[in-house]
């Protein structure tokens, strides 16, 4: 059994990793953790998350950073589902420590300083922890997953996005003077537990929002390859994304061509699948790991959709398929 903490576990994403641990074969739950200050720090996860009682009734503890090289010594795993300065501040007193660290933030997505100043606001101190972390997109970079001891868990419409298009980019099918559009809409959890007006229920309609600025824009680009649009809307709803993607294919382009695209990349992988003669929904995804997809095609314009519940394929339930890849345990454990 591996011994498995998750730091940030009093979050929307820390609870839903909780649960999977409490449910994985290999998996053993060492630790639940919050701030050194947090308000919650002593109250059991069960009791600021009810589906989880009788489940995971472990307290969340005070994360004490000082402590961090004594108290992990023993510990294989580290779930990070902090703030991206949280984990980028982390990640390394953990890797020193010996775990293998999983990150659920932006902290080390894109190897560049450059995009952290940019769309993240700070400045990052671990460039060579940006080269070395491996991109956890889980059905595209198993290879890499299985060697790195720092996987930076893909963002959640990255996921959603590039799960879509990849095969595409992979086969040579997109018009190289085209851009990409993705219009995707996402439930509230996606800004997480903490209260905030804009995603106040009484707040909340559907609405475009980060236009041209969103963070997952360049997050996008530079794992897929191709140049895109991407516009994020905030929906009235609790959790899940649905990505809608305009296509360009290259002149000529057959749906046969494009079914083939997909089904390379995907026949044998069990969390993505495709959908015949319906398309992908909300309903359809939300509480699992799963990502549907679905397409149509007219003349050389494709449209492509994929659905996702943000919390886990975009989030927790990804991060344990990229757990169990890089521990060599069934892709799917503790997941379906
Ligand atoms: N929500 C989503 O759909 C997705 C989220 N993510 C990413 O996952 C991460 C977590 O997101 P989410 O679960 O929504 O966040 P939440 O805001 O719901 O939870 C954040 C957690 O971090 C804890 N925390 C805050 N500061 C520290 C600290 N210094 N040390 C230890 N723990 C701390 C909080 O507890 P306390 O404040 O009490 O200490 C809380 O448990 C973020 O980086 C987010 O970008 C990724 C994909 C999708
Ligand atoms: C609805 C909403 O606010 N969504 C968040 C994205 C979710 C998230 O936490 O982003 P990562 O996947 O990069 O961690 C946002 O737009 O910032």
């Amino acid at each position: 059994m591996l011994k498995t903490a998750i730091v940030g576990a009093s979050g929307y994403t820390g609870a839903e990793l909780a649960g999977y641990v409490s449910r994985h074969s290999h998996l053993q739950l060492a630790g639940l953790y919050v701030s050194e200050n947090s308000l919650d720090a002593g109250k059991p996860l069960s009791s600021l998350h009810g589906k989880l009682r009788g489940v995971v009734d472990l307290p969340v503890q005070p994360l004490v950073v000082a402590d961090i090289a004594q108290q992990f010594a023993d510990v294989d795993v580290v779930l990070l589902a902090t703030a991206h300065e949280v984990s980028h501040d982390l990640a390394a007193s953990f890797l020193q420590a010996g775990c293998q660290v999983f990150d659920l933030s932006g902290a080390f997505r894109v190897n560049s300083a450059e995009f952290y100043q940019q769309f993240y606001g700070f400045t990052h101190q671990f460039p060579e922890l940006l080269a070395q972390a491996v991109y956890g997109l889980a059905e595209w970079n198993a290879e890499q997953i299985k060697q790195t001891d720092l996987v930076a868990v893909a963002g959640c419409y990255p996921t959603a996005a590039l799960t879509a298009l990849k095969p595409l980019v992979e086969a040579g099918l997109i018009d190289s003077a085209s851009k990409v559009v993705i219009n995707a809409t996402s439930g509230v959890s996606g800004a997480g537990r903490k209260a905030s007006l804009t995603t106040s229920f009484y707040e909340v309609s559907l609405a475009p929002y980060g236009v041209f600025t969103h963070r997952h824009h360049p997050e996008i680009e530079a794992h897929l390859g191709h140049p895109v649009i991407f516009t994020p809307h905030l929906g009235n709803f609790k959790r899940g994304i649905l990505a809608t993607m305009n296509i360009c294919l290259k002149a000529g382009t057959t749906e046969q061509q494009v079914n083939q695209a997909y089904q390379q990349a995907y026949a044998d992988q069990n969390i993505v699948r495709i959908l015949e003669g319906q398309w992908p929904a909300i309903s359809k995804v939300e509480h699992t790991p799963f990502i549907d997809l679905a397409w149509q095609q007219q003349g050389d314009d494709l449209i492509v959709v994929s659905a996702e519940d943000n919390l886990l394929k975009g989030a927790a339930s990804q991060a344990i398929q990229c757990v169990n890849i890089r521990n060599g345990f069934a892709v799917t454990e503790a997941l379906i």
